[in-house]
């Protein structure tokens, strides 16, 4: 298993709530992811308040434009010095290669750059409306194998397809695997779950975890109980 799985995804609209949180946590435990909300909300310090705090930082806001863009926005990510960001793979195999490109001036200082292939809170249904004509899995596969092309270090799927996925791509292609939810949770919108010992076992290098831990009654507890299971 990966040292230190679990990705706290804080969706605060509060910065003071999230670092009442943070602050209860412990850099040995778990990694934090800062998404759309947070980071339109208040910027890079709280990278900045994040990182003094200790802890790696997963940079989640899934880049897509065209690869001139993308590459810069992809650096200025790197500038930071974030541990891990993302674009999606739809953008297409010129707008990865020219991210990938980007962090090469950063060497061993570059941050983990992945591909997000289908949100989890994608059905086959929704998939259809897009014009999409094969499940999840198929796309997702397609999607994961551009993203390899383009030589990044893994992508975004749901747990529902890392076997799969590591099985063609090998255990040094990392998978990184939202909409994971402890047995008996809430699904909320998300649509390809699974529970955090069901994903790692199906190889999910890395769960991204928010409101089962967030909105929980006492969160550093819910992060306790799913360590319990997947100890
Ligand atoms: O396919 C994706 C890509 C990203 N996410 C993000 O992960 C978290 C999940 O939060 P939960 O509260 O555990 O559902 C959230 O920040 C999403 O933006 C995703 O869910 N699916």
């Amino acid at each position: 298993m990966t040292d230190k799985p679990i990705l706290v995804a804080l969706d605060y609209d509060n910065k003071n709530d999230a670092l009442q949180l943070i602050d209860q946590l412990d850099p040995d435990m778990c990694r934090l992811k800062v998404g759309k909300e947070m980071f339109t909300l208040f910027g890079p310090q709280l990278v900045t308040d994040i990182h003094s705090r200790g802890f790696d930082l997963f940079l989640d806001l899934k880049f897509h434009d065209i690869p001139n863009t993308v590459a810069k926005a992809v650096a200025a990510a790197a500038e930071l010095g974030v541990w891990m960001t993302n674009i999606h793979a739809s953008g297409g195999l010129a707008m990865m290669e020219a991210a990938k490109r980007a962090l090469e001036p950063y060497g061993d200082k570059a941050p983990l750059l992945i591909a997000v292939t289908v949100l989890t809170s994608m059905s086959d249904e929704e998939l259809k409306l897009l014009g999409i004509n094969v499940p999840a899995s198929e796309h997702v596969l397609r999607l994961a194998a551009l993203t390899k092309q383009a030589g990044l270090d893994g992508v975004v799927c749901s747990a529902q397809e890392s076997s799969l996925l590591k099985a063609k791509f090998g255990q040094d292609f990392k998978l990184i695997t939202p909409g994971i939810r402890p047995a008996g949770s809430d699904k909320g919108d998300q649509h390809r779950v699974m529970t955090p010992a069901e994903a790692l076992a199906a190889g999910s290098d890395y769960l991204v975890i928010g409101r089962p831990i967030t909105k929980a009654a006492d969160p550093l507890k819910a992060l306790q109980a799913i360590h319990q299971t997947i100890a």
